[in-house]
C-alpha cells in the first residue's frame, strides 16, 4: 500500500577532485540505488579509485556526496559501521596466520561475525594456525572471502579485489561473493579491467574516462540499446549511414559495427546481429568516437 520510495545508497554529484592541477574527478555525477552490483569500469587513470576514496571518505574533494544517508567527509566513523572495504585481495601480509587475520578483522569492523566466517572456513582446508605465505592463491582468495561475507555490511566497495589471482580464481571469487554475500539489501562497487568477468554478475555498469561518467546503465538497457551486427560487404555503406559507434574489420572481408539506439529489425538487414559484450562496448565507447 504504501510505497515507499528509496533513497539511494549512492548519491554523487558534481564531483571534482584535483591532484595539482590535474583533473582526477571532473564533474562525476551518478546514484546507485539499493540492491545493486555496480562495475565501475574505465581506462587507466580515469579516477576509478578516487570515486572510491570518495565516497569512503578517504579524500578531500568538492561536490554533493551522499553515502548511505552520510557525508564521508564528515560522518565517516559512522558510515564504516555499514561499509565494507577491500582494496586488493593479494595484499594479505604473508607471516599472518589464519587466526591473526580473523582477530584483525573482529578488532576493526563492528559487524564482524566470527562464527559465520568460521563456517565458511570450516568448508576449505584452512586451518587457525597456516600462515598466509603457506597458502596457494585459491586459499588467499577462500580466506578473504570468508573475511568479507562475514561482515554484515550494508556496502561492499572492492576496487580491483582479484589483481594478480588466476582465471580460475578470479571467476570463484565473483560466483561465490554472487552466491554467498550478495543480497537485495547489500549493494556492491566494484572496478577491474577484467571486465569479461565480472560483466555476467553486474546489474549495472557505469563507464568512466577522464573523471567524467560517461555511460551509465542498467545491464537489461545495454542489451537492449546496444547491437552488434556482423554486416555484409554489400551492406556497408547502409549500415553506416547509421553511424555506429564503433567499426573494426574482421578476416575475410567482414566487418562488425556498433550501433546505439538504432532498431534491431533495421540492422538485422545488414547482417547477422548480436548483443554485444561489455569489453567490447567499453573499447567503442573509450575510442572516443563515441561522446
Ligand atoms: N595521490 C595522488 N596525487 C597525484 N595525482 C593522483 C593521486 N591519485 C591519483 N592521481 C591522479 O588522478 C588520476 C586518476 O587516478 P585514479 O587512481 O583514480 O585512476 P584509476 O581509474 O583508479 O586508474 P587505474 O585503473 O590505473 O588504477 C590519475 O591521473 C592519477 O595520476
Amino acid at each position: 500500500m504504501n510505497a515507499v520510495i528509496e533513497t539511494p545508497v549512492i548519491t554523487a554529484r558534481n564531483l571534482t577532485k584535483t591532484y595539482k592541477g590535474a583533473r582526477a574527478l571532473d564533474g562525476t555525477s551518478f546514484q546507485i540505488p539499493a540492491g545493486r552490483i555496480v562495475g565501475l569500469i574505465g581506462p587507466n587513470g580515469a579516477g576509478k579509485t578516487t570515486a572510491l576514496k570518495a565516497l569512503l571518505g578517504l579524500i578531500r574533494f568538492d561536490g554533493e556526496m551522499s553515502v548511505l544517508g552520510r557525508d564521508p567527509r564528515t560522518e565517516r566513523d559512522a558510515l564504516m559501521n555499514d561499509v565494507c572495504f577491500i582494496a586488493d585481495v593479494a595484499v594479505l601480509p604473508r607471516w599472518m596466520r589464519v587466526r591473526d587475520a580473523i582477530d584483525f578483522v573482529e578488532g576493526v569492523h563492528p559487524r564482524f561475525d566470527r562464527a559465520r566466517c568460521e563456517r565458511f572456513l570450516a568448508n576449505t582446508k584452512l586451518g587457525p594456525k597456516q600462515r598466509v605465505r603457506e597458502m596457494s592463491k585459491g586459499m588467499i582468495v577462500q580466506l578473504h572471502l570468508a573475511l568479507v561475507m562475514a561482515i554484515d555490511a550494508k556496502l561492499l566497495v572492492l576496487d580491483e579485489p582479484t589483481l594478480g589471482l588466476d582465471i580460475l580464481y578470479r571467476k570463484q571469487f565473483y560466483q561465490r561473493l554472487l552466491e554467498d554475500y550478495f543480497d537485495e539489501q547489500k549493494t556492491i562497487i566494484v572496478t577491474t579491467h577484467q571486465v569479461e568477468e565480472i560483466e555476467h554478475i553486474l546489474t549495472d555498469v557505469l563507464f568512466i574516462q577522464n573523471g567524467k561518467i560517461v555511460l551509465d546503465a542498467p545491464m537489461d538497457d545495454v542489451g537492449e540499446r546496444f547491437v552488434e551486427v556482423l554486416v555484409n560487404a554489400e551492406h556497408l555503406d547502409a549500415a553506416r549511414a547509421h553511424r555506429p559507434i564503433d567499426e573494426r574489420a574482421l578476416p575475410f572481408g567482414k566487418t562488425v559495427m556498433l550501433f546505439d539506439s538504432v532498431p534491431v529489425s533495421t540492422l538485422s538487414t545488414y547482417g547477422e546481429t548480436r548483443t554485444p559484450g561489455l569489453a567490447d562496448l567499453f573499447v567503442a565507447t573509450m575510442k572516443g568516437a563515441y561522446a
